[in-house]
């Protein structure tokens, strides 16, 4: 890791120290070209993500929080801005140094039979990643798979079952021991219970939540259903149109949101659960405006509108 380019990032808005975060984001624009045109997709997003922290990411559909996490990940580089994992621009660093890095950063995807390779059995995709990534001999990744089913409340005896022969909830317990075999830090949740039934999601999200203690994980949860999010998150970042219009504490984002859009989300869906927020009488109306997040309260960030 020597070799690695160390930034030591200043702060940004909503961020911590730079010693404390394990992702961050700053200033980062992503610009898709298309045969449509240019979709600018993120606009300055400046994120962080603290080490053990599960920062909730929500936001319409197209709101760009897909592409911040494939910027988290190094899956694809910034149009402008830094991103930067453990203190490393991935911008900067050596093909080689990334792809340990990204061993360290591992996805649960919405569709886990999407995610799981059909024609490996479920200890055989879990050992993939191991394989991939020269750990160890055959015996020991089926050894180590087959710890890592069990972790996640597989049953061992179905370790030779292909992804097809499992339920929803099940496959996505054997993706997720996948995303866990090569000890990752950083564990990226992509609509990870979306698909499943309720009760299954249930089960899911209290496995990973189980997890993310037990191996001092640090999560984002991208999720369109607020409830699991206000459960989940330790943080919330709100997207819309590209940008990151609030970002707070869990409990102060749901109990005090400031920006009208974020006001405007959880009214859409709380009354169920909570007290019916006040729907502003005039609409925010989305708009593409490049303003600083202000700081409203510690920690508490909005961006004006
Ligand atoms: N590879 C790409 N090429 C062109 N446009 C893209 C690409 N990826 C995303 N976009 C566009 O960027 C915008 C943000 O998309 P993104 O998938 O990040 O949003 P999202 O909030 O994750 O949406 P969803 O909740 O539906 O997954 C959208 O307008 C989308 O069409």
């Amino acid at each position: 890791m020597s070799e690695l380019t160390v930034r030591r990032d200043e702060t940004e808005a909503g961020a911590q120290p730079a010693d404390r975060r394990l992702i961050g984001v700053d200033h980062v624009d992503k610009i898709f070209d298309t045969r449509a045109g240019q979709v600018h997709a993120v606009r300055d997003v400046s994120l962080s993500v603290r080490h053990g922290e599960t920062l909730g990411l929500v936001g319409e559909s197209g709101s760009g929080k897909s592409t911040v996490a494939r910027l988290m990940m190094g899956l694809m580089p910034p149009t402008r801005g830094t991103v930067t994992f453990d203190g490393v621009d991935l911008a900067t660093v050596r093909r080689g140094d990334l792809r340990r890095l990204r061993a360290q950063m591992q996805m649960v995807f919405q569709n886990p039979y999407g995610s799981l390779l059909p024609h490996y059995s479920a200890a055989g995709n879990v050992a993939e990643p191991l394989r991939l990534h020269k750990r160890g001999d055959k015996a020991s990744r089926r050894q180590r798979a087959i710890e890592l089913l069990t972790m996640v409340g597989v049953n061992p005896r179905f370790a030779d079952h292909y992804p097809r022969q499992f339920s929803g909830g099940q496959q996505q317990r054997v993706a997720i021991a996948r995303a866990l075999a090569l000890e990752p830090k950083l564990l990226m949740c992509d609509e990870p219970t979306s698909s499943l039934d309720v009760s299954i999601q249930a089960q899911v999200l209290a496995l990973l939540d189980e997890l993310r203690t037990a191996l001092g994980l640090t999560v984002v949860f991208i999720s369109h259903n607020l409830a699991v999010v206000e459960r989940f998150a330790d943080r919330v970042a709100v997207m819309c149109l590209g940008q990151v219009v609030e970002v707070a504490p869990t409990d102060v984002l749901f109990d005090t949101p400031r920006h009208p859009y974020t006001q405007q989300l959880l009214a859409a869906v709380l009354p169920v659960t909570r007290d019916p927020l006040p729907v502003p009488a005039d609409p925010w109306r989305p708009q593409a405006v490049d303003l600083p997040l202000r700081e409203v309260a510690p920690g508490h960030y909005v961006r004006d509108s």
